[in-house]
C-alpha cells in the first residue's frame, strides 16, 4: 500500500485544500471559505500527503483558553478508510495539546468517526454566560455556528455538536 506522511500545511497546499473542500461546500456538509480565510488559516491546517499530492487535510481553531475546534477534516475519495483521517486527527490533538486546550469541538454528520476518536455528542452549551458573551463578538461563521446562533442555523441542521476532553 502507498505511503502516506502527515506534516503542516503550507501556502502552496492551500489550493489543493479548496479543491478537497468544494464539493462538500456543495453539498453543504462544510462551511465554503474564500482562497484568502483558507490562506489566513495556513498554519491551522495539517495535510496528508502521498506521491506529492495533498489527500487529506484538517484544521485546528482555537476560540477560547480551553477550548478549540477540529475543522475542515477531509480526505480524498480514493483514500478513504485507510486510516488517514485518524493520522489527521491525532496530529491536531497532539497541536491541541501543545496550545494548552484541553477540550475539542466539532460539529459534524460523522458522528460514527469521532464517537471512535473519543468525541461525544452535546446538547448544552459547554461555556459559562461570560465566554459566551466574549465569543458572540468573533466575526469568524464557524464560531457562530458553535455558538449555534440564528444566523447560521440553516448551515448546521442535521449536523451533531460533540465535545473531547483531552
Ligand atoms: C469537524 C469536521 O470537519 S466535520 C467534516 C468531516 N468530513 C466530512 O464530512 C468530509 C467527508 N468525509 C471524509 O472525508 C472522511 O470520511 C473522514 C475524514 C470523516 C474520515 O476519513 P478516513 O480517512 O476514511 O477515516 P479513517 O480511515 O481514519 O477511519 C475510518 C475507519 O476506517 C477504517 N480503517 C482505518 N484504517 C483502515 C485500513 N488501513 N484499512 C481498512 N479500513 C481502515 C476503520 O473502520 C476506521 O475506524 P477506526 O480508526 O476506529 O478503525
Amino acid at each position: 500500500m502507498t505511503e502516506f506522511l502527515v506534516r503542516p500545511a503550507r501556502t502552496a497546499d492551500i489550493v489543493q485544500i479548496r479543491d478537497l473542500l468544494e464539493p462538500y461546500v456543495q453539498r453543504r456538509i462544510l462551511l465554503g471559505k474564500d482562497l484568502v480565510v483558507l490562506y489566513e488559516a495556513t498554519h491551522e491546517f495539517v495535510v496528508a500527503e502521498a506521491e506529492g499530492r495533498v489527500i487529506g487535510c484538517g484544521a485546528l481553531h482555537v476560540m477560547w483558553e480551553d477550548l478549540a475546534e477540529v475543522r475542515t477534516l477531509i480526505v480524498r475519495d480514493d483514500w478513504l478508510h485507510r486510516g488517514v483521517g485518524r493520522r489527521i486527527v491525532e496530529r491536531l490533538e497532539d497541536n491541541a495539546r501543545e496550545l494548552g486546550v484541553t477540550r475539542l469541538f466539532c460539529l459534524t454528520f460523522e458522528v460514527d468517526f469521532f464517537t471512535r476518536r473519543g468525541f461525544a455528542p452535546i446538547a448544552e452549551q459547554i461555556v459559562d454566560p461570560d465566554v459566551y458573551s466574549q465569543l458572540v463578538r468573533s466575526p469568524d461563521e464557524g464560531v457562530a455556528e458553535f455558538l449555534d446562533l440564528a444566523h447560521v442555523k440553516p448551515n448546521t441542521l442535521g449536523n451533531t455538536r460533540m465535545l473531547k476532553r483531552l
